[in-house]
């Protein structure tokens, strides 16, 4: 299997680490545009396998799309990211272009692959490699938003946070738009061990919970000076590795809605299920009125976005 990881940035190249720790892949290539830079990562990271025993070759280029070719997942983190301050929607200016470049090029040579975009605003960016892919007659279910499975992850360590119990026994949720207000942590779904959470958390807790994981990009944007990465990149590793063996694992992704969740032509957060193929199922969730307001007012800032593309 091959793994093409475009950018290799903070994200791209810790993605591409843990690729490799995995296994999953027997060659990973990250192409970046910086002459050199992505050549650099390849060789840092290759130097890991001996201690880490890994065997995933990993190779780095510059702008060589030809050395991408056959790709059987394509991970898109090029782009700028953001400084404290700004939200993920203020990158689209730049990042737009970079990502219609990046997409139209990476699948011209690697046509069945799955796409994995990352740079931000997501889902806009997921929206317009939708877009993209139809044009070259590639499925929308090849096409696949990460954000949800990152901030479902976030949510999860406020909630053991809050607790003061073990991450690894949590199942939550994040689903909707990934920005600071679009997203929605679903903490009436979130369970301990299957126990309720609301069984251990006042409604306040649960509320603070929310609104923690909601600004979690925000709040690691303000304390680094730039956006995370370590877990941005274990996110992207656990979706190529549903990818990769096939798992059909529900992990809350961006794609494209048509009549799903009331939503048509738009790409954001639901849950579904990853298997080699990309995306297989959307999991209908019963929402209560509350939820889906809020599922209909992240849509509409999405929405808003696309516009500006
Ligand atoms: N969806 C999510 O959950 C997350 C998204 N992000 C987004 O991922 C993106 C990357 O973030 P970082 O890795 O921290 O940024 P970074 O600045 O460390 O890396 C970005 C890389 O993209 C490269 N690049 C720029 N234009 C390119 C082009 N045309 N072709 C190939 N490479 C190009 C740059 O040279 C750079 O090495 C940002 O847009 C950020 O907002 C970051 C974390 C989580
Ligand atoms: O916060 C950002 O700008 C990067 C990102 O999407 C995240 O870490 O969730």
């Amino acid at each position: 299997m091959k793994v093409t990881v475009i950018g290799a940035g903070a994200v791209g190249a810790t993605a591409a680490d843990n690729i490799a720790r995995k296994e999953i892949a027997s060659e990973v290539v990250i192409l970046d545009i910086k002459e050199g830079f992505a050549e650099g990562k390849a060789m840092d990271l290759m130097q890991t396998a001996s201690i880490e025993g890994f065997d995933t070759k990993i190779v780095g280029v510059t702008n060589d799309y030809a050395r991408t070719a056959k790709s059987d997942v394509i991970v898109v983190t090029s782009g700028l990211p953001r400084k404290p301050g700004m939200t993920r929607e203020e990158l689209i200016g730049i990042n737009a272009g970079i990502v219609k470049t990046v997409v139209t090029n990476a699948l011209a040579v690697s046509p069945k692959a799955v796409i994995i975009i990352v740079s931000n605003p997501m889902d806009t960016m997921t929206y317009l490699t939708y877009k993209i892919a139809a044009e070259m007659g590639i499925s929308k279910k090849k096409v696949i938003g990460m954000g949800g499975a990152l901030d479902s992850a976030r949510f999860r360590y406020r909630l053991a946070e809050a607790m003061e119990v073990a991450q690894s026994d949590l199942s939550g949720m994040v689903i909707g738009g990934h920005g600071d207000t679009t997203m929605i942590p679903l903490t009436r779904m979130a369970t301990w061990n299957g126990i309720p959470v609301s069984r251990f958390l006042s409604g306040a807790k649960m509320d603070d919970v929310a609104a923690k994981t909601m600004v979690g990009g925000a709040t690691l944007t303000g304390l680094l000076g730039t956006s995370a990465w370590y877990a941005p990149g274990a996110a992207i590793g656990q979706i190529v590795e549903s990818i990769l063996r096939d798992e059909k694992k529900i992990i809350p992704s961006s794609v494209y809605l048509n009549g799903e969740y009331g939503q048509k032509d738009i790409c954001m957060g639901v849950p579904v299920t990853i298997g080699r193929n990309g995306w297989e199922k959307i999991i209908n969730l019963r929402l209560t009125n509350a939820e889906k307001a809020a599922f209909e007012k992240s849509a509409a800032a999405v929405r808003a976005m696309n516009d500006a593309l």
